[in-house]
């Protein structure tokens, strides 16, 4: 019984222990349980503050329990010191430092309020440091601990499109702000240097209406909702146009090309597209995203309204979701920005009337010479093409381009219409900006007058442009001198593309990189009244074409640029004929009622008023046509005084530019190939007839070498221009002998010939020669005695060399019937004398000049096949075909004109070339009484 107690009793103590233990662990549970489901309380509450933010958490009633739970109030406490760490950083800081910011980078009307700058006119020149920022707005940023506003200002200009959708909440905020964004713009640089563009896909007349009064000054143009096509063809026309127009020097944008020039010739234009939501059209979204992409380097700006787009260049976004509320990239996912509220209407109607105002006053304002001018004089650099402002429009500049993509200019328009001015205009540019050593001008002027005169030191004026190397004026008929200043360029032309060879490059552009100390211009050479050089359809024509064909295609790559300019582009058949050539003038220039200067359907000319030019890069396509007013360039006090400060300016080495004034007769005394001559020169004597059309202003020259044929001939009626000849091939002989050294014998065997003869007798004695006159009584014993004693001296065997003997006859011809006589009994005459004196003269260094009245006349002195004994001649009125004979054959295009002649040298010419008779002796004027 007892242990049957005892088991019982043990049985229930196990049962209690059981009992006790199960209890233990149960309630080691239930408090396991009862922590576990707080800490998922806190869990849960820190997620949803972590979801709602701390503020929502705070503030809003359903979580008004859990905020007064006691348990999870430390999870709110450490979720707002969290924040606070977070925004440890920005609190208090960056908001003001992000004022300070926009206050820096938007000054002025691009950040002010617009209580200070609206209704004031911009003053900021294009060319001034463009706004990084432009405000727009406020922001918040949304979890902040402290609410703290900050401004929204986008970049624009130049640097980023802008991107606004809205609801229909908010359409009404967004035209505010695109119109509060415009007015910054409009207001901070000068009117003329923004335009705007709008188009609204719904309406003709709906948005932004607070600004239409600009379209009065053209600053505004509101668009066709059917016409979005043409408005965007246009600003990718103005893409392509500043790409091969203005971007010429490599700069890949206006913005760059500004930093490197200081110049900015486009306005910015930019364009408010409202759409609808809806997609654009295929054709036309691409159109978009192209001018998106390539815009901004063009001062093509976009704002885009709700019109769904992917754009590949910088933009910024502003989506308004809620009234003036919404969010911007500027500002990212965690900021609310606020849209400036819009300025009063009135006071934004006083401000557009101001700025329009402006704008037509500018329009208007005559532009001076002075404009053009760079503040800086001489400090550009010629390598990669020139460039200079040659007028305004609309108050802006408008440029003019010399380059690769650009290389020649044809400039055209009637008699009268500003073609000299306008080529002023364009050199006074240019001379301004470029110094001598990268650009050099040859100026010639086919009309009558003295257009480019004033570039040469004259008699009241001495200063002269020193880029100037050769001027030619009233070069009238001389086209040879057209001619020779094409030659000029071809020859130049090979040594730049030599030079460039031999540092294995092309193009000037790399020569002058390769050659940094060389001396590498640009050249332009300008031909006023160019048609003169085609006139006549003969050889000059076509040596001209070629020559012309040649410099307009290779010029461009060597730096050689031409500019062309006529009254009557129209008439010149032998340039029409070679499409080819006109196509390399790219740049066209037209003055009012210029005819075919621009293309076939461009008739802009014909409607342009007095003292405009159209400028077009364009080869003169309409979309190329940019009007500009030109200044006055010519009235006293503008170019004259530019070129005395540049002459002032010049270095002191610099030549004077030579001048070719085709009225002037040239003087022998004055040329330096004649005071180059002096005796005891080992060479044969040289004679000088006159001066070769040429750029080097060269005479015409031949030698008088002791060998058969070394004798010379003028033909011709007039005493005068023979005269002239024989008395400066006489004296340029002189020159070459000490007195006594030589023996000149002079024959006048004219009346007419006397007065030169004797003038000329008198002046080479003067100079201690000796020099003997025998008139038609002595001649023929004169010839005879010559002629025995050249054929005593040609049996002698050798001796001392004979004394240098110059026959100067005048009017050979008229003592020929008295020549030819025959003495009784003998069977020479007169005529065999001066045969024999021709043919064996030269090799004992007896020479004769002598003028014949006529081609016939010359041949009548020789027999058949003498002619050769003629070396060299020079013809006056004598036609080309008359002298065929005497140039070993070949057809010579020659009509005689005033003051010209025809000189051929056999012993060195291919074809004859033109000649200009000397005026005067030696230091000593000839009165045309003397001719
Ligand atoms: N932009 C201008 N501003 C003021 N005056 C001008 C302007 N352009 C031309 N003129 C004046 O008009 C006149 C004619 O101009 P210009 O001599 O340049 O014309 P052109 O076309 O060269 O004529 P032509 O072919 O007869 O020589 C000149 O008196 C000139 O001063």
């Amino acid at each position: 019984m007892e242990r049957r107690h005892e088991r019982r009793r043990r049985i229930e103590q196990a049962f209690g222990e059981f009992r006790t233990a199960v209890a233990t662990s149960l309630t080691a549970a239930a408090t396991e349980r009862a922590r576990a489901a707080m800490r998922h309380a806190r869990e849960v509450f820190e997620l949803w503050v972590r979801q709602e933010g701390v503020d929502t958490v705070r503030t809003d009633p359903r979580f008004a329990a859990a905020r007064d739970n006691p348990v999870l109030a430390p999870v709110l406490r450490r979720a707002l010191a969290d924040r606070e760490r977070a925004f440890a950083g920005w609190t208090g800081h960056a908001p003001v430092e992000l004022a300070e910011l926009v206050a820096r980078s938007a000054p002025g009307a691009a950040g002010q309020p617009w209580e200070s700058w609206l209704a004031q006119v911009g003053r900021a020149e294009a060319t001034a440091p463009v706004p990084q920022l432009w405000r727009v707005g406020t922001a918040v940023v949304d979890h902040a601990p402290t609410r703290e506003e900050f401004p929204l200002a986008v970049p624009f200009l130049d640097a980023a499109h802008l991107y606004v959708s809205t609801n229909h909440n908010s359409r009404v905020a967004a035209e505010g702000l695109i119109e509060g964004l415009l007015l910054r713009v409009l207001s901070y640089f000068q009117p003329g240097c923004v335009q705007v563009h709008v188009w609204d896909v719904g309406q003709l007349t709906g948005a932004l209406p607070g600004l239409y009064p600009l379209t009065r000054s053209g600053l505004l143009t509101v668009h066709d909702p059917t016409q979005l096509n043409v408005l965007l063809d246009d600003l990718a026309e103005h893409i392509r146009r500043i790409h091969t127009s203005v971007l010429v020097d490599g700069h890949p944008s206006l913005r760059a090309l500004q930093a490197a020039t200081g110049r900015r010739t486009e306005p910015w234009r930019i364009a408010v597209l409202f759409g609808n939501h809806e997609r654009l059209k295929d054709d036309a979204q691409q159109k978009l995203q192209r001018i998106a992409r390539n815009g901004l380097d063009c001062g093509i700006q976009l704002i885009i309204v709700d019109i769904p787009i992917t754009v590949n260049s910088p933009l910024e976004t502003i989506e308004l979701a809620e009234g003036n509320r919404g969010r911007s990239t500027m500002t990212g996912p965690h900021a609310t920005v606020y849209i400036d509220p819009p300025a009063p209407r009135e006071r934004t109607s006083r401000a557009v009337g101001l700025i329009t105002e402006d704008a037509i006053q500018r329009r208007s304002r005559v532009c001076a010479f002075t404009d053009l001018l760079p503040g800086e004089r001489w400090n550009a650099r010629s390598t990669t093409g020139l460039q200079t402002p040659i007028g305004y429009y609309d108050g802006q500049q408008v440029w003019l381009t010399l380059g690769d993509a650009s290389p020649h200019v044809l400039v055209g328009g009637p008699s009268g219409s500003g073609k000299t001015n306008f080529l002023y205009a364009m050199l006074g540019g240019l001379a301004a900006r470029y110094s001598p050593d990268e650009l050099e001008l040859y100026l010639l002027d086919f009309k009558e007058g003295v257009s480019f005169a004033q570039f040469t030191p004259g008699r009241k004026d001495p200063s002269w442009l020193p880029h100037a190397r050769l001027v030619g004026v009233n070069v009238n008929t001389d086209r040879e001198f057209g001619l020779a200043l094409l030659r000029f360029l071809t020859h130049e032309m090979r040594r730049r593309a030599d030079a460039a060879k031999q540092h294995e490059v092309t193009k000037l552009e790399e020569l002058r990189a390769e050659d940094p100390t060389g001396r590498w211009p640009r050249i332009v050479a300008v031909i006023d009244e160019f048609q003169y050089l085609f006139a006549e359809r003969d050889g000059v024509t076509s040596r001209a074409v070629a020559l012309l064909e040649d410099v307009a295609r290779r010029g461009r790559s060597q730096g050689i640029h031409l500019v062309l300019s006529s009254q009557d582009v129209s008439s010149i058949e032998a340039f029409w004929g070679k499409p080819a050539i006109f196509e390399q003038f790219i740049l066209r220039v037209a003055l009012p009622k210029a005819r075919r200067v621009l293309a076939d359907n461009n008739e802009v000319a014909m409607e342009l008023p007095r003292r405009h030019a159209v400028v077009n890069h364009e080869s003169g396509v309409r979309l190329g046509n940019q009007v500009a007013r030109i200044p006055d360039a010519t009235r006293r006090g503008t170019f004259d005084v530019l070129q005395a400060e540049l002459w002032r300016a010049r270095h002191p080495g610099l030549a004077e530019p030579r001048l070719f004034d085709g009225s002037h007769v040239p003087h022998l005394a004055e040329l330096a190939d004649f005071r180059a001559l002096e005796p005891g020169r080992r060479q044969a004597p040289v004679v000088l007839l006159g001066q070769v059309i040429d750029v080097a202003g060269s005479a015409a020259r031949t030698t008088l070498a002791r060998s058969p044929g070394r004798n010379v001939a003028t033909l011709g009626s007039a005493v005068r221009d023979a005269g002239r000849v024989l008395a400066s091939a006489a004296l340029s002989l002189a020159r070459q002998h000490s007195p006594g050294d030589a023996l000149f014998t002079i024959a006048c065997l004219v009346d007419d010939a006397l007065g030169p003869g004797q003038r000329l007798q008198r002046e080479l004695k003067e100079s201690g020669h000796d020099a003997d006159l025998v008139d038609l009584d002595g001649i023929r014993g004169f010839l005879d005695e010559i002629s025995e004693r050249l054929t005593a001296r040609l049996s002698s065997s050798g001796g001392d060399r004979d004394r240098p003997h110059y026959l100067v006859l005048y009017a050979v011809d008229a003592a020929q019937s008295l020549l030819e006589k025959k003495e009784p009994g003998s069977l020479k005459s007169g005529v065999d004398s001066l045969r024999q004196v021709l043919r064996h003269g030269p090799e004992l260094g007896t020479h004769t000049v002598g003028w014949w009245r006529g081609v016939q006349r010359l041949k009548s002195t020789f027999s058949l096949g003498g002619l050769d004994d003629i070396g060299a001649w020079v013809a006056f009125d004598v036609h080309g075909t008359e002298l065929t004979a005497l140039a070993a054959g070949q057809l010579i295009g020659w009509s005689p004109r005033p003051g010209r002649g025809l000189f051929f040298d056999r012993f060195a010419h291919t074809r004859p070339e033109v000649v200009i008779p000397f005026g005067a002796g030696n230091g000593v004027e000839w009165g045309e009484e003397d001719l």
